[in-house]
């Protein structure tokens, strides 16, 4: 098992840049879809969740308001601690599940919070997707529609550009076009093929 931890901060591309390694036959284990689905109706995540906030924190349909409760987590640093305490041990317990099912050559994790969580040890080499902190920021709040406050408030509860370049192995700069992107992906998947054969 050939594990690429996948990191990097909010609106950075991750999502784009693993899905680019997946189209290639990497496998695709991603914590913020797990995060997801540790809180989906009838879980055990989110009837906790619902005590703690209430049921406002609720849909109409039964399923979890997110954009509500990023706005209570990101306003109240206490209320944030008592949802990574709460979410991470589940997640973290489900990345290792389905890493271990891959059946590909090599697999892609993807862990946003990777360094802040310390979970370098999860993986045999660490990607990280780098770009300059007013990119992340105009690309955040272009793709969810949020103020620069909000958005910032969450890169605040993030690790810096530079905690996260120095635990790397690897780096894309996701910066310039997406095509230039895609050719630093051909790169790596070549050398991850590689480093997986020697592994095995
Ligand atoms: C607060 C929640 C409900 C907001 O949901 P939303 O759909 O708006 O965002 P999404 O889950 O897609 O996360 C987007 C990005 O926000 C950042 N982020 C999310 N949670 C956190 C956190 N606890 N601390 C710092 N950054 C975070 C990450 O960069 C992540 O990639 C959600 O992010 C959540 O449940 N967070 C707690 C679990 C967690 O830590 N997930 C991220 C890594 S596993
Ligand atoms: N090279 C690029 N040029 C322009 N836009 C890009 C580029 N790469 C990604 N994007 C866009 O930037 C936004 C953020 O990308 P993406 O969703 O992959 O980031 P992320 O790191 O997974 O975000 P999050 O931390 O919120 O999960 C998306 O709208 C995506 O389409």
């Amino acid at each position: 098992m050939f594990i690429v931890g996948l990191t990097g901060g909010i609106g950075s591309g991750k999502s784009t840049v693993a899905s680019a390694f997946h189209s290639l036959g990497a496998g695709l284990v991603d914590a913020d879809i797990i995060a997801r689905d540790v809180v989906a109706p009838g879980t055990l995540g989110l009837a906790r969740i619902q005590d703690q906030f209430g049921d406002g924190i609720l849909n109409d349909d039964g399923t979890l308001n997110r954009s509500k409760l990023r706005t209570e987590v990101f306003e109240d640093e206490g209320k944030r601690q008592w949802l990574n305490d709460l979410l991470h041990p589940l997640i973290r317990e489900q990345m290792i599940h389905q890493c271990r099912q891959q059946t590909t050559p090599y697999t892609v994790l993807v862990i946003p919070l990777l360094v802040e969580n310390r979970l370098q040890s999860l993986a045999n080499r660490i990607l990280v997707v780098d770009v300059a902190e007013s990119i992340q920021l105009q690309r955040t709040m272009s793709r969810d529609n949020v103020s620069a406050q909000e958005a910032q408030a969450i890169m605040r509860r993030q690790a810096s550009r530079w905690q996260r370049l120095h635990a790397a192995d690897d780096i894309i700069s996701n910066e310039n076009i997406w095509a230039k992107t895609e050719k630093s992906v051909l790169q790596l998947h070549q050398h991850y093929l590689e480093f997986a054969k020697q592994t095995s």
